[in-house]
């Protein structure tokens, strides 16, 4: 068609399903923390998520280490990397994995689940890196304190030059 693509989604209703779960938090802890990682994004764009629990979903979540099924990227063990999602498209696109070998917490121990899930929401998205060391799209994790805002006006100003 016409017109130049956007490299975002072309639509602002997108759905997401929880392949598998970590053992290392309870299922709930898990919903919450992906649920708040969409959040994040949905509060300052048009777009909605909404969680499915079985057929094919835009955004596929799953839990994985080293090589893992069809997918081109694979995991490092503990440390290291600790997820990647697939930036917006049909089958790979939008689908975001994390690093089972890595300890999933909602607290401060290990790495916080839902800071990780933020961050690969925004490559999933359609977002790339910030080099703005305050942003939650900055490429090294600092544990920042989950329960402030996590968006800087980097973040805010990028999701919105995609989907404003
Ligand atoms: O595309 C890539 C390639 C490598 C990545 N490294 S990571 O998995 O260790 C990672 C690094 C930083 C974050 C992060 C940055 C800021 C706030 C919260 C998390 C999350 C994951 C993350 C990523 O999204
Ligand atoms: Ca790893
Ligand atoms: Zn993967």
């Amino acid at each position: 068609q016409y017109g130049y693509t956007l490299p975002g989604w072309r639509k602002y209703n997108l759905t997401y399903r929880i392949v598998n779960y970590t053992p290392d938090m309870a299922r709930a802890d898990v919903d919450e923390a992906i649920q708040e990682g969409f959040e994040v994004w949905s509060k300052v764009t048009p777009l909605k998520f909404t969680k499915i629990s079985k057929g094919t979903a835009d955004i596929m979540i799953a839990f994985r280490t080293r090589v893992h099924g069809q997918c081109p990227r694979y995991f490092d063990g503990p440390l290291g990397v600790l997820g990647h999602a697939f930036p917006p498209g049909l089958g790979l696109g939008g689908d975001t994995h994390f690093d089972e070998d890595e300890n999933w917490t909602k607290g401060g121990a290990g790495f916080n689940l839902f800071l990780v899930a933020a961050h690969e929401f925004g490559h999933s998205l359609g977002l790339s890196h910030s080099n703005d060391q305050t942003a939650l799209m900055f490429p090294n994790y600092v544990s920042l304190d989950p329960s402030k805002y996590p968006l800087s006006q980097d973040d805010i100003n990028g999701i919105q030059s995609i989907y404003g």
